[in-house]
């Protein structure tokens, strides 16, 4: 571990102290702060989450069987979806009617899985086009193109400082679909942070990542934290939920049932019945 990473740990782990391992826990200086949100598709209640806090400054993992509806939360806060109803703070700011670009501008911002569109199209304008995307630039760079201009720059030299950290610059002229599972990931995350998010949102950043890549994955995920980023990750691997996540919210069937460091969470009864329950479920379709 390094000092940088080791300081880091401490400091999230510091933050966490004292915070009561049940579901809604109050924290310190939370970034997010989420109340009553319930989002129904017709009959199915896929969220109902009463209350939930995310400390400043840690990786917190959301887990949950599958259809817990961990994306649909994920979709609402970052204005992707709208809620039936709910309210959220997002850095001391009222988010929950904020539209999904002005979100990632206040810097909330979440990662998507590359789209096959975006498959055929080049590592970098990948980069530059997720950057325009999620903070509307599209609407007003007709019509001011010396700031448009300017922007463009400004975005290219940042695009390629993030490609240099992730170890893709040397793929800037390759098409994304090229990219290997893992690479793919990398890219996800580098384009999220193009826009400087105080809080990045990762959905599974370890699936179909070969294990030769996840080490690395892990690596790029703490350094974040130690970036002074808050990290907010779905994620089915266990394994690295233990390595990296300081806290755990776990949701089961559109609630949030608990939370807690790993290791109060894989000793919870609660949690070890959301999973056998949910497993029975699908061994019954
Ligand atoms: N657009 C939609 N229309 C109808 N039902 C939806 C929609 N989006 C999600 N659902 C349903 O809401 C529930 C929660 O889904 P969600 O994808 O949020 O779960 P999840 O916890 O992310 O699951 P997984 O781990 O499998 O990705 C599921 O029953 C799902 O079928």
């Amino acid at each position: 571990m390094s000092d940088k990473e080791k300081a880091g740990k401490a400091a999230a782990t510091a933050a966490l102290a004292g915070v009561p391992a049940e579901p809604g826990a109050p924290k310190q200086d939370a970034i997010l702060s989420a109340t009553g949100v319930r989002r129904a598709f017709g009959g199915l209640v896929a969220v109902d989450v009463e209350h939930l806090e995310v400390q400043r400054g840690t990786i917190t993992a959301l887990i949950g069987p599958n259809g817990a509806g961990k994306t649909t939360f994920f979709n609402l806060v970052t204005g992707f979806d709208r809620p039936s109803r709910g309210e959220w703070d997002f850095d001391g700011r009222a988010a929950h009617r904020m539209r999904s670009y002005q979100v990632a501008r206040a810097g909330m911002v979440r990662t998507f899985q590359l789209t096959k569109a975006l498959t055929r199209m080049s590592v970098l304008d990948n980069m530059l086009i997720g950057a325009a995307d999620q903070i509307g630039e599209r609407m007003w760079a007709g019509l001011v193109p010396g700031v448009w201009k300017k922007q463009e720059a400004a975005n290219r030299e940042r695009a390629m400082e993030l490609l240099e950290r992730f170890k893709l610059v040397d793929k800037r002229e390759h098409y994304a679909g090229e990219l290997s599972g893992g690479q793919r990931k990398l890219l996800e995350m580098a384009r999220a942070l193009m826009l400087n998010p105080k809080m990045i949102m990762l959905d599974e950043p370890m699936a179909g990542v070969n294990p030769a890549l996840k080490q690395s994955l892990l690596e790029h995920i703490k350094d974040l934290r130690e970036d002074g980023m808050t990290v907010l990750f779905v994620e089915h691997d266990m394994d690295m939920v233990h390595e990296i996540a300081d806290w755990v919210a776990v949701m089961a069937a559109g609630q949030l049932i608990t939370e807690g460091t790993p290791d109060q969470i894989s000793a919870d009864q609660r949690v070890i019945d959301a999973y056998l329950g949910a497993h029975h479920d699908a061994a019954q379709h």
